[in-house]
């Protein structure tokens, strides 16, 4: 039954800690470490509040879409290469942790001359692998007192956490007094191994929180089953499991189990508060409501409309804490991975949509193993024979070995001519990524030269031309390919250098060399990858400040904290994260922005659209944008128009001076349901008819009037 979350293109932990760039004013700050080894930190930070969630659960998520989205997945697997026999070594990992800001699957770094290699280190699926619970290792006052300020309350300080300890607000939760032997003993015996499976591949499951939570998802889910005739605990169980793999805490892991219970069980925001906390139920409520939007989107085509979709991007980011948008990722990763027990129509739906809402999404948080994953789950569904046809031409094509092989060698090289760096990290491209290219640029797959790269960060300008000389004495330059974006930064200022070469086995190999500040441009900067590959729209500084500030707090949560980089004088927190200092042109919070657009979600007769506002709009603007206040009357006093009541978040509305937030559902629906306004039209238009008669003709006029007044 156990699911395998194996990623074609897990990307490994960073070995350097990455914060925005300077001219961003952000600026490297790291923890030092005593290895390179993956850091294993706790969720993200409470950054955005939810103020504008509802918390009746039964008004989020229909039965419809309970049975739609929830239920009718299977769990059988599916990965982006058909035939992954080829890539059963080192590279086929467990979900190593997405979030990286040195992507790539084969990571060296050196600190003072020794290198670790940390590309693997996650592959391991016991209990007893690399992904321990969050440990942080703070250094130094000033960056113990640095991540606090950005984590807030939400982060596991100490080297043991409940969850209950985590949101530092004082929780009135009971004692845990539950007893895990009872329910154990009484559990089902597929539900006693579910947990051992997820004990065996994250020891985070062995918490008394978690487990606690498992139990609660599996009272919920009691007799639930999907698609595919599995339990439907086991898919809280690996979108858990996921979530543990990149690091969240057992706040966020427990909030993955019960990720579905307010809409899909008896459970409400009260019960989960009351059993967990806040924090879990701020945390489900905030899926609940994510889940409920994407349908809406489903619904309405959404993915289709770019201007839309996009700002459901920006709105998934800006609504919701940082953290519920990674469960509501982990919870889709895991139904595209299933996706195969539903009907095809709809199979097509939600990979339409997964990959215009959630790929996309990945990609701007910067997890970019997911992304893929969910990309190449996409391409199969939406074009099979192309994916059949590419995934057996690079099963022919692709090498593992030459990658790590290259890495080695170059590593040695660099060695030997006293060159030192912070990181040399290697990556395949993603199946999708090649074909997108492909189409792009009008390309053969031989025509590719970067399904195998290699990229160097070194300490500074001068060194990256002396590796560039290393990399072209080890293999030879393919002519034509070399790109010194360093003395000739691309527009956006994109800065590095780019060759490609041939290895021994006339694989072309890609090469990018860069010194950690262009690097941290290139990642978080105005040349940030994510811009590059969403191409030339044209995004509101608003947006960028936004998804900026989500990357880089889930970057840094991930990355950071045992990285090996020391504090240097230009290597500071930027201003005061995550209240900027007030002269910091990056001080857009998410939430008390107060000059940013705000996105709001329409309905109108059904139809959904995403509309944007200026801040401080009021629904009186969103009904003045609708044409709705100006209603025209009858000389006789009732609307032409059907009355329409509006109703923000499924409340009436009773203040139309009201201020739009960040991710409101404004529903316009008549004041009467459909069926009915027909015939209360009908009667008005009969006692219009009667009332002109009679007013023309005798004594009743006066009543008729009185009616309409
Ligand atoms: N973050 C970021 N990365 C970039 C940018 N431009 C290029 N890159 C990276 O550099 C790689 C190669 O870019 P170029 O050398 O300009 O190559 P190209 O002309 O786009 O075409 P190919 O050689 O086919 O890849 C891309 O695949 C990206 O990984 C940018 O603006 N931002
Ligand atoms: N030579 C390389 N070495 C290591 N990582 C790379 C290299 N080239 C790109 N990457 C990283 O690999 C990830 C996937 O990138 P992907 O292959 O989809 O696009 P790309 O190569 O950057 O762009 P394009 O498809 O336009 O050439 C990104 O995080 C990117 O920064």
């Amino acid at each position: 039954m156990a699911v395998p979350t194996i990623a074609l293109y897990a990307s490994p932990p960073s070995s350097v800690c990455s914060t925005p760039h300077s001219s961003y004013d952000f600026e490297l700050s790291s923890s030092p470490p005593s290895t390179c080894q993956k850091p294993v930190i706790g969720g993200l930070s409470c950054l955005f509040s939810s103020s504008s969630l509802v918390r009746s659960s039964s008004s989020f998520c229909s039965d419809e879409f309970k049975s739609e989205e929830l239920k009718e997945l299977s769990l059988s697997s599916s990965y982006g290469y058909s035939s992954p026999s080829k890539f059963s070594g080192s590279f086929l990992k467990k979900d190593l942790s997405p979030v990286s800001v040195f992507q790539g699957p084969v990571s060296c770094c050196s600190s003072g001359g020794s290198s670790v290699v940390v590309g693997s280190a996650r592959s391991s699926s016991a209990c007893t692998n690399n992904t321990s619970s969050p440990t942080l290792s703070f250094q130094s006052g000033l960056f113990n007192g640095f991540v606090r300020n950005a984590y807030g309350s939400c982060l596991d300080y100490g080297s043991s956490t409940s969850g209950l300890e985590v949101c530092g607000d004082e929780l009135n939760v009971e004692e845990l007094t539950f007893n895990i032997e009872v329910e154990q003993g009484n559990a089902e015996p597929y539900v006693k191994e579910l947990l051992l499976g997820a004990q065996l591949r994250h020891k985070i499951f062995c918490e008394d929180f978690v487990v606690k939570a498992f139990y609660e998802a599996e009272k919920a889910h009691r007799g639930q089953m999907r698609a595919s005739g599995d339990p439907y605990l086991q898919h809280c169980v690996e979108t858990a499991v996921m979530l543990a793999l990149i690091g969240a805490n057992s706040t966020v892991v427990a909030a993955g189990l019960l990720h579905d219970t307010l809409d899909d069980s008896y459970m409400n925001y009260d019960y989960v508060f009351g059993t967990f906390g806040a924090g879990v139920a701020d945390l489900v409520e905030g899926v609940s409501k994510l889940s409920h939007l994407s349908k809406l989107a489903r619904d309405n085509n959404t993915a289709n409309k770019t201007v839309e979709a996009d700002r459901l991007h920006t709105m998934f980011l800006a609504m919701a804490d940082a953290r519920a948008v990674l469960i509501k990722l982990a919870d889709r990763l895991h139904n595209m991975m299933t996706l195969d027990a539903l009907p095809p129509a709809k199979q097509q739906r939600f990979a339409k949509e997964t990959l215009e809402i959630f790929a996309p999404l990945a990609n701007r948080l910067g997890i970019s193993s997911w992304k893929d994953q969910l990309e190449n789950l996409c391409f199969k569904h939406l074009h099979p024979d192309q994916h059949e046809e590419l995934s057996s031409k690079l099963v022919e094509s692709f090498d593992e070995a030459m990658i790590t092989s290259a890495t080695e060698k170059l590593k040695q090289a660099l060695k030997a001519k006293s060159i030192s760096y912070q990181d040399l990290s290697g990556r395949h491209k993603s199946l999708y990524s090649i074909y997108s290219k492909m189409l792009k640029k009008k390309l053969t797959m031989d025509e590719i030269h970067d399904i195998h790269g290699l990229r160097l960060i070194v300490d500074n300008e001068d060194d990256c031309y002396k590796a560039l000389r290393v990399v072209h004495q080890l293999w030879p330059e393919v002519p034509g390919k070399l790109k010194d974006y360093i003395s000739h930064p691309k527009c956006n200022g994109y800065r590095s250098l780019h060759t490609v070469v041939m290895d021994e086995g006339m694989v072309p190999l890609e090469v990018q060399i860069r010194t950690r500040e262009m690097h941290l441009q290139a990642e978080f900067g105005f040349a940030a990858h994510w811009r590059y590959k969403e191409g030339d729209c044209k995004h509101p500084s608003f947006v960028l400040q936004m998804v900026e500030w989500a990357r880089w707090v889930v970057t840094w949560q991930c990355e950071t904290m045992n990285s090996s980089i020391a504090y240097t004088d230009s290597i500071r927190p930027p201003c005061t994260f995550p209240s900027h200092s007030e002269d910091c042109p990056y001080s857009y919070k998410p939430h008390s922005g107060q000059d940013g657009p705000v996105f709001v979600i329409m309905i109108e007769n059904d139809k959904m659209s995403v509309q944007e506002f200026p801040a401080n709009s009021t629904i009186m603007d969103l009904l003045e944008r609708s044409g709705r206040v100006s209603s025209r009357w009858t000389p006789y006093g009732f609307p032409l128009k059907e009355e329409l009541r509006p109703r923000l978040n499924h409340q009436p509305v009773n203040d139309p001076m009201c201020k739009l937030k960040m991710g409101d559902v404004l529903e316009l629906t008549p004041a009467i349901p459909d069926k009915s306004l027909t015939e209360y039209r009908e009667e008005i238009q009969r006692m219009y008819d009667r009332g002109l008669t009679v007013s023309s003709s005798g004594p009743a006029a006066s009543s008729v009037v009185g009616w309409r007044s």
